[in-house]
């Protein structure tokens, strides 16, 4: 089987397509596995749709199911895209709903992707925390965010225990002049990863909502690559690079 290595931003998935939907739980385990296997944040698995371009599974590396991921959106449609999959300009099916996705420039190994995200929903604005006012948001999976003078104010134990009390991902941001920086611990991973699209949007949003930033602002995630964030009449946009950083013959031996 044909498998692909993507980076999105430092946040970085295992992907392939096929043509029966199964649980892939064990399977996500062993390939996103960083010693046992091919290491990645997740995996992506492309399916036939009758509706969209294609539809998707998506895990984070625990094996555990999400609904939605910025990153790995933009990552899926470069290789679909690459794979004669879909066009350019494509609609997918995910957990969270349907996602548009668009790519602008692109060679067989990197391209510049838009994905249209979820309509961002807040579900609590008033939790305090450790003395700190956190939100409760979904972009297309559950976060919490918080904004401190600065992002190195980074404390794993206390994200994780609001990863348990709240089952979300959680990000800590800080305005840096028209933009931001982000930080996220997310679930399903169990660490900060480089990089967490759903929750760049998540910080984007709360920041817009509170007169932070303007409707178009850069946000720099951990791994310092730049991306792209935007408020149009539908909902949040999220552009950057992804990179394909290798392609491997996989023989499954479980
Ligand atoms: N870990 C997340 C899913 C991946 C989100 C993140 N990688 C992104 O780019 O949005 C969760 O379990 O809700």
């Amino acid at each position: 089987m044909k498998i692909a290595k993507y980076s999105a931003s430092g946040n970085d998935f295992v992907m392939f397509h096929a043509d029966i939907k199964e649980d892939r739980t064990e399977l996500t385990k062993i390939l996103c596995h960083r010693q046992h296997g091919i290491g990645a944040d997740g995996l992506v698995v492309l399916l036939p749709s009758d509706k969209y371009d294609f539809e998707w599974q998506f895990y984070n590396s625990d094996g555990s199911h999400a609904d939605m991921c910025g990153n790995a959106s933009r990552a899926a449609a470069h290789y679909a895209f690459i794979n004669k999959l879909a066009p350019k300009e494509m609609s997918f099916l995910t957990g969270a709903g349907v996602i548009k996705a668009r790519v602008e420039e692109s060679d067989e190994k990197s391209g510049i992707v838009l994905s249209e995200l979820t309509p961002p929903i807040i579900i609590d604005k008033e939790i305090t925390f450790n003395g700190r006012s956190w939100w409760h948001l979904n972009t297309g999976v559950p976060h919490l965010v918080n904004f401190r003078e600065s992002v190195e104010e980074f404390d794993i134990e206390e994200l994780r225990e609001l990863r348990y009390k709240y089952d979300a991902n959680v990000n800590i941001a800080c305005v840096d002049g028209e933009n931001l920086r982000v930080r996220t611990y997310e679930r399903g991973v169990e660490d900060e990863t480089l990089a967490c699209g759903t929750g760049m949007a998540a910080c984007f949003y709360r920041a817009l909502q509170e007169g932070l930033v303007g409707n178009n602002i850069e946000v720099y995630p951990t791994s310092g690559e730049t991306l792209y964030l935007g408020m149009n009449d539908r909902t949040i946009t999220f552009k950057g690079l992804v990179k394909n950083t290798f392609i491997t013959e996989w023989e499954t031996t479980i």
